[in-house]
């Protein structure tokens, strides 16, 4: 079922990548392989009223009512100042707000806070999540995901890859996109986790677990999450019940440079809690957790530098494993609608 995915000889030597092509996995073959298994799609999303009515529309169109794989529909609406939420709604989501659903706990911000959320309003035993800035999305980011999950009973995480067009103004370069995966993250996981550089598109938002093992894991707030994730799954499943599918090509909103740049300094903060984690540094903190970057221009710009000073705090907490939160979730969300889909 698996094509063995040809990388370097470090990696090979740990193991054989289970690697599939979403075009393998046929929805009306998974509703059959789904048996009594519940699923629960979550997208998370801040300010994304321009794609996520539609890309909750597809998945409702495609894999509800033509079939009957997805028994839900999640989007998180992460501190949006736009319409997102009542899009979501309207396309047919269950709308669940990020601070509504952590009420109680400490404010924690970013996308891990929301996926967090979303696994604690997710009723299904496996969870897809997708990221709701696509463009020209299709149902087969949601099978492809799924497929592996409901074929095999081994794996218990799958994370999506596929190209990733850089699509400025005037042209588009066929493979430009994901700067921060080619220019940060693939570097630094080859250099301190070579078991992982297999993974074609490690910070990759497309990927699908089974609840009981999402539940075990802390959730990193910010953009820190994917790579924690990965690690945390090497060191609690082991690489063989990790997979990956090839979901073709991924359109998505680019981001600026400078943002680009805050994004990676989170995941670097993150790696470091993994390698303090693992005794490979002694300091639990780095020794700062703030990002000083140069803005061309603006209002503030220093006298002579023509350019403002701009300090962004890069620093990331994390959500303990939700396992351990239960009852105090229990007391402000609807955990206990489960019983009805488990
Ligand atoms: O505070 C936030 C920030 C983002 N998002 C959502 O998270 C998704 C991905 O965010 P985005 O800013 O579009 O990230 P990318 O620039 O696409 O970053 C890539 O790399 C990140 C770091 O690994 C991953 O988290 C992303 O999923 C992946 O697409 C989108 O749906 C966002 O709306 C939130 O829900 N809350
Ligand atoms: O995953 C990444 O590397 C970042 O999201 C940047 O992606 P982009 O270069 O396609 O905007």
């Amino acid at each position: 079922m698996w094509h063995p995915l040809s990388v370097s000889p470090v990696v090979e030597a740990w193991s054989a990548y289970r690697t599939s092509t979403a075009s393998q996995w046929k929805p009306r073959d998974l509703v059959r392989a789904k048996r009594t298994s519940t699923v629960s799609v979550v997208l998370p999303a801040r300010d994304e009223q321009d794609t996520v009515g539609e890309i909750v529309r597809t998945i409702r169109r495609h894999l509800v009512e033509q079939e009957p794989l997805v028994d839900e529909v999640i989007v998180v609406d992460s501190r949006s100042a736009d319409q997102t939420a009542r899009v979501a709604g309207e396309a047919g989501a269950r709308v669940v707000d990020q601070d509504e659903m952590t009420r109680g706990l400490p404010r924690l911000e970013g996308k891990g806070d929301a996926l967090w959320a979303g696994l604690a309003a997710a009723r299904g035993d496996i969870v897809a999540f997708i990221d709701a800035d696509l463009r020209e999305f299709r149902p087969h980011f949601v099978t492809g995901l799924l497929g592996p999950l409901l074929a095999d009973p081994s794996v218990v995480y799958v994370k999506g890859f596929y190209h990733r067009p850089l699509e400025a103004t005037a042209d588009t370069e066929r493979d430009g996109g994901g700067r921060v995966t080619e220019i940060m993250a693939r570097p630094l996981l080859n250099l301190l986790w070579p078991e992982l550089a297999g993974f074609v598109q490690p910070l990759a938002g497309e990927y699908a677990g089974r609840r009981a093992v999402l539940e075990q894991l802390p959730f990193v707030s910010g953009y820190g999450v994917e790579l924690a994730m990965l690690i945390d799954l090497l060191d609690t499943v082991g690489l063989d019940a990790l997979a990956q599918v090839d979901l073709g090509e991924r359109h998505h909103r680019h981001q600026s440079t400078e943002a680009l740049g805050r994004m990676a300094a989170q995941i670097l903060y993150t790696a470091w809690s993994r390698l303090h984690r693992q005794g490979t540094v002694a300091q639990s903190e780095p020794a700062a957790g703030a990002l000083t970057q140069f803005r061309r221009g603006g209002e503030d710009a220093l006298p002579g530098l023509g350019r403002e000073v701009v300090v962004h705090d890069v620093s990331v907490r994390e959500r303990p494993p939700l396992a351990l939160m239960r009852a105090d979730l229990a007391l402000h969300s609807d955990l206990s609608l489960r019983s009805a889909v488990s």
